[in-house]
């Protein structure tokens, strides 16, 4: 079965259909530069309602092992691939990609020269892209006739354990890895719903907080800002991804939007405090701009190698500290996972101070 790759600036890709092969979609169309970890891409939250080309020309030939997902769903409305494998092997497989597509209900187009695909992304920038199982005349009526996602609603949890200390991650999206990183480091952990009140944070008696990454452009959260800050100031806060922006924005800057974004495993972020660099995974459109620190109190502690974006900041007599890039990993390095260290560490030197 054929499918149509169109760009909201008219170009055309063709290719074969793949997942679920009648479904038609539309989303912004990015590239993923990652040689692995297409099930943790394709399930975290942030990439929801976007379209996701893989650059690396083989996807799939791992399978899918059910305990990597980042979600219960898959965020992304589409996957675009140049070669979908059709044999699998890997000893903790449990399902083809090719099932697992469609299972979740994911349009797909195999058949693409996805490297064509990023060089006119990376020149023309990220843009509105449909799936469509014919040729399309006009791009904007059929734009119209297709639908989006929502995020899935977070329950307020019951508390179950007395484990110190606990985080109450606010859930913009998150990745289930940042809850097994604090986890893993003896951390108990609450996930809450973004839009969770002070008070009824207060009532899980939590020793920091977490604001996670999530889809679309940051500035569409305003109305988080203010919690954000009274949050700061009663408790230890850390940001990771839209998390960091949300505190750059509550701070007073400002965040623009990349040409086309960050996705992938290997981008070098340099620490500013000793000029060490380490390998990390990012997955992000937006950025805070680096023109509007000098007006906040914020300082910037990482900076990406690649365009000199910032990747992350803190606040010099606060417990506040975010980051761009994803130290969960999850896909990708690991060397990154300091910042739970630390994040954990503040909290503990908080708890001294407050006691
Ligand atoms: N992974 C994220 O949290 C992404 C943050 C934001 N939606 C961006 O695209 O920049």
């Amino acid at each position: 079965m054929n499918k149509y790759l169109t760009l909201a600036d008219g170009t055309q890709w063709s290719g074969t259909a793949i997942g679920e092969r009648q479904l038609e979609a539309a989303g912004r169309v990015v590239f993923n530069t990652g040689m692995s970890g297409y099930q943790e891409t394709l399930t975290d939250p942030s990439y929801l309602n976007q379209m996701i080309a893989f650059t690396y020309p083989l996807i799939g030939n791992y399978g899918i092992d059910p305990t990597v997902s980042q979600a219960p769903t898959v965020g992304a409305q589409a996957i675009i691939v140049h070669e979908l494998a059709t044999f699998t092997d890997h000893y903790t497989s449990r399902q083809s990609l090719a099932n697992f597509l469609t299972t979740h209900h994911v349009a797909g187009i195999e058949g693409i020269d996805t490297r064509d695909l990023t060089i006119h992304i990376r020149e023309a920038g990220s843009q509105m892209a449909i799936l469509t199982n014919h040729p399309v005349t006009n791009f904007k009526s059929k734009l119209a006739t297709l639908t989006s996602q929502a995020l899935v609603a977070t329950p307020l949890p019951a508390v179950t354990t007395t484990k110190q200390p606990r985080i109450a991650i606010l859930n913009f999206g998150e990745k289930a890895a940042i809850s097994a990183e604090l986890q893993a480091r003896g951390a108990d952990v609450i996930v809450l719903p973004p839009t969770t009140s002070i008070k009824a944070i207060a009532a899980y008696h939590p020793d920091g907080i977490l604001l996670s990454n999530g889809p679309g452009d940051p500035t569409d959260y305003g109305d988080c800002l203010a919690t954000i800050r009274q949050l700061a100031h009663r408790y230890p806060l850390a940001g990771i991804c839209l998390g960091h922006q949300l505190i750059a924005l509550a701070y007073g800057a400002r965040t623009y939007q990349l040409p086309f974004g960050h996705h992938g495993l290997n981008h070098p972020v340099q620490a500013c405090v000793d000029g060490s660099i380490m390998m990390t995974s990012q997955n992000h459109d937006y950025a805070v701009d680096p023109a509007s620190i000098k007006a906040t109190p914020l300082i910037v502690t990482h900076t990406e190698l690649n365009d000199g974006s910032i990747e992350g900041l803190r606040l010099p007599h606060q417990a506040v500290m975010s980051v761009q890039f994803h130290p969960e990993a999850h896909p990708g390095p690991k060397e990154a996972g300091q910042f739970f260290d630390n994040f954990l560490l503040t909290i503990q030197k908080e708890a001294v101070i407050n006691a």
